[in-house]
């Protein structure tokens, strides 16, 4: 084979290599893009799924109540283990308050992951602010302007959640 015929050949399959990878790669993130909004598709049922309230069964006078600003009697019976845990209320506010510190912030948010799913699943989100290890958060219920039943729901959960991602 002539010379020029040589380096033209090796040109073109360099250029056959190289269409081969880019190929392989463009296949590989649109697969990775596939399973990306697989994933996504799958978890939308999982946010939208109707929350099991534990007042679901009870009537809708006791889900009224449920639903309402805490009353005294649940605020000395529901509320005080929580301000026993680190929790305390807020100044001029019906809400409480925690920090939280972790480890590092894989371990700060990996609690913030737990929590997000339940307060999706809940409508019921934390006011919160991370940075590093550190998460502070401030619950109350915008619709009853206090803290309601919820509240400590979430509280209970979030100290839960949090000793499961400092025990790991
Ligand atoms: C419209 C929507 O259901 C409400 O805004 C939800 C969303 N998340 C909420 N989060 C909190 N903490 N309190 C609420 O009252 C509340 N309400």
């Amino acid at each position: 084979m002539h010379v020029h015929a040589v380096l033209a050949r090796g040109a073109w399959l360099w250029g056959r290599g190289r269409g081969l990878v880019e190929r392989t790669a463009a296949s590989a993130l649109s697969r990775a893009a596939g399973q990306l909004r697989i994933e996504q598709t799958t978890a939308a049922p999982l946010s939208s799924a109707p929350v099991k309230e534990p007042g679901a069964t009870a009537t809708a006078a006791s889900r009224r109540k449920m639903a309402g600003k805490l009353t005294t009697e649940d605020r000395e019976t529901k509320l005080q283990p929580l301000l026993g845990n680190g929790w305390s209320v807020v100044q001029n506010r019906d809400a409480i308050y925690k920090e939280y510190l972790f480890k590092d912030f894989n371990e700060a948010f990996g609690f913030m992951s737990r929590t997000a799913l339940l307060a999706e699943k809940m409508d019921h989100h934390p006011e919160w602010f991370n940075v590093y290890n550190k998460v502070q958060v401030t619950l109350s219920s915008h619709d009853v302007n206090g803290l309601s039943q919820r509240d400590i729901k979430l509280a209970s959960f979030m100290d839960k959640a949090a000793r499961t991602v400092q025990d790991k």
